[in-house]
C-alpha cells in the first residue's frame, strides 16, 4: 500500500518506504517500532531528482510512489547520500528504467559501488560545494563521511532550505504520518540512532554539525524516521550535546580517568584491582575508579567506557578464558570512538593464566595503545605482587598522562 504521498516543499515529496514490522536493524538494534526507508523527489523547472531509494523488498512502494511524481524520463539526477543497501537496494532497478538519469555519489563511494551493483555503473562523484541545478531548484553536496558508512555525504536544497542529511538524524521510528509535529513520541528512537549509529563516530558529527552551519535550515529530511521541520535548530543541538566530549560535562579541566573493571570469585583478582587503583590514583591529574563488572549493565559500561582515558580490564582464568563479562565490555566497544586510549590487563590465575593475554590480544584489535604486558598472578597475591600490582597501576597511569616514554613492546 503506498499511502499518502508527504510534501516537504514545493515540489519535494516523500517517495520511501514504511516497513512497520522489522524488529532487528543492522543486528547491532532493536527496532520496536519498526522503520522506514526514506527517500525524496525533488521536482525543479527542469527536470526531477530522485534521492536515494530503499531497501530492495520495498522496491515496489518506492516504484508506486514515484510513478505518481513523475515519468522516468524527466528523472535528471539520482543521488545516494551513502550506499548502504537499505538505500540503494532499488538503485539498479531505477538506472534501467532511467537510463539517461546520472548518478551521484561521493568520492567515498566508488570503491563500493561496484562491489554491490556487480556491474560496472556510470557515475559524478560530489565532494563538498559541488552544486546540480533543476532549473528553479539547486542542490549543494556536504561530504561528512563516516556517518555512518565511509562514504556519507548530505545535501541542501537551497530554494526550499531543507538539509537532506544521509542517515544524520534518523530514528528507527515507524509512523506514516511522517512529520515529527505529527508521529507520536520518538525521542527515545532519536536518541538510540545516535548511541548505537553515530556516537563511535562523534568527531566527523561535530564536523557534519560544523559544515551544516552555513545553511538556514526549516527542514531536515533524514533517510529513517520522522521528518524534522518542528524547530531543526532543537535537533542540531541534541547532536551538538551528544557529541562533546564525554568528559565535558565534569568539572575535572586538565583531569584524566582510568577506570579499573574487574571480575573476582575468591578476591584474587580483586585484590589485584584495589591495588591496581590506588597506584593509579596516586598519579597527579590522574582519576582513578574500579568497577565489579558483576554489576555493570552495558549501558553503564558503554558510558564508563566512553568517559576513560585509560581502561584496565581484570578477569581470573577460568576454563582456559577470560569471564564472560570482561568479554561483553570490551563488546561495547564498537559503539564508542575507541583509538588512543591507554589500555591494560592482569588477573590472578591459577595454572595456565591465558585470560590477561587474551584480553590484551582483544584490546589490540580494538585499537588501544598497550603499553605495558598482561600483570598475571598466580592465586592469592603475596603483599610484594601487591606492589607490583601498585606500580603496574602507576605505570599505566603516568603513560596515560603522558608522564612517561611509553616502551616499545
Ligand atoms: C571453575 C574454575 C576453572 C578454572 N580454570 C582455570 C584455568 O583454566 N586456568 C587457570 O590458570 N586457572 C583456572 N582456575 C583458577 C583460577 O583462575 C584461580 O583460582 C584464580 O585465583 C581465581 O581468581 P579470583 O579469585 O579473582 O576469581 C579455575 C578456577 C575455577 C574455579
Amino acid at each position: 500500500m503506498v499511502g499518502k504521498i508527504a510534501a516537504l516543499g514545493e515540489n519535494v515529496h516523500f517517495i520511501g518506504a514504511f516497513d512497520p514490522m522489522i524488529r532487528t536493524f543492522d543486528i547491532i538494534m532493536k527496532t520496536a517500532n519498526g522503520s522506514s526507508y526514506n527517500s525524496y523527489l525533488v521536482r525543479g523547472s527542469e527536470g526531477v531528482c530522485v534521492m536515494d531509494t530503499v531497501k530492495k523488498e520495498f522496491s515496489d512502494h518506492f516504484f508506486k510512489r514515484l510513478e505518481l511524481l513523475c515519468e522516468y524520463e524527466e528523472i535528471r539526477y539520482i543521488v545516494l547520500h551513502h550506499l548502504e543497501p537499505d538505500h540503494s537496494g532499488a538503485l539498479d532497478e531505477l538506472m534501467q528504467r532511467a537510463p539517461q538519469a546520472k548518478l551521484i555519489i561521493s568520492g567515498r563511494a566508488v570503491m563500493m559501488l561496484k562491489a554491490l551493483l556487480k556491474k560496472d555503473i556510470e557515475f559524478e562523484i560530489a565532494n563538498t560545494g559541488k552544486t546540480i541545478s533543476l532549473g528553479d531548484k539547486t542542490i549543494e553536496f556536504l561530504s561528512t563521511p563516516f556517518l555512518h558508512w565511509p562514504d556519507t555525504m548530505s545535501s541542501y536544497l537551497h530554494e526550499d532550505q531543507i538539509l537532506f542529511s544521509g542517515d544524520v538524524f534518523g530514528s528507527h521510528y515507524y509512523d506514516e504520518r511522517l512529520f515529527d509535529d505529527e508521529v507520536g513520541d520518538f525521542s527515545y528512537a532519536f536518541k538510540y540512532y545516535y548511541q548505537h549509529i553515530m556516537r563511535p563516530f562523534k568527531q566527523y558529527v561535530r564536523q557534519a554539525l560544523d559544515l551544516y552551519q552555513q545553511f538556514d535550515i526549516s527542514l531536515i529530511a533524514p533517510l529513517h524516521g520522522p521528518v524534522l521541520r518542528t524547530n531543526p535548530q532543537n535537533y542540531i543541538n541534541k547532536y551538538e550535546l551528544w557529541s562533546q566530549d564525554a568528559k565535558a560535562h565534569k568539572n575535572i579541566e586538565g583531569k584524566k580517568i582510568l577506570s579499573v573493571f574487574y571480575m573476582s570469585s575468591y578476591d584474587n583478582t580483586l585484590a589485584m584491582a584495589e591495588k591496581i587503583t590506588q597506584g593509579a590514583d596516586a598519579v597527579a591529574g590522574m582519576i582513578a575508579s574500579m568497577y565489579d563488572l558483576a554489576s555493570l549493565e552495558e549501558q553503564n559500561m558503554i558510558d564508563l567506557l566512553e568517559e576513560s582515558d585509560a581502561v584496565i580490564v581484570g578477569s581470573p582464568t577460568i576454563n582456559g578464558d577470560a569471564v564472560k563479562p570482561a568479554w561483553d565490555l570490551l563488546a561495547c566497544m564498537p559503539y564508542l570512538e575507541s583509538a588512543g586510549k591507554v589500555g591494560a590487563t592482569f588477573g590472578s590465575y591459577g595454572w595456565t593464566g591465558e585470560a590477561p593475554d587474551m584480553l590484551h590480544d582483544r584490546m589490540q584489535w580494538l585499537k588501544f595503545r598497550l603499553p605495558v604486558s598482561p600483570l598475571k598472578i598466580k592465586l592469592i597475591p603475596t603483599d610484594e605482587e601487591l606492589k607490583l600490582c601498585e606500580a603496574f597501576g602507576r605505570e599505566v597511569a603516568e603513560i596515560a598522562m603522558g608522564k612517561m616514554v611509553e616502551l616499545e613492546l
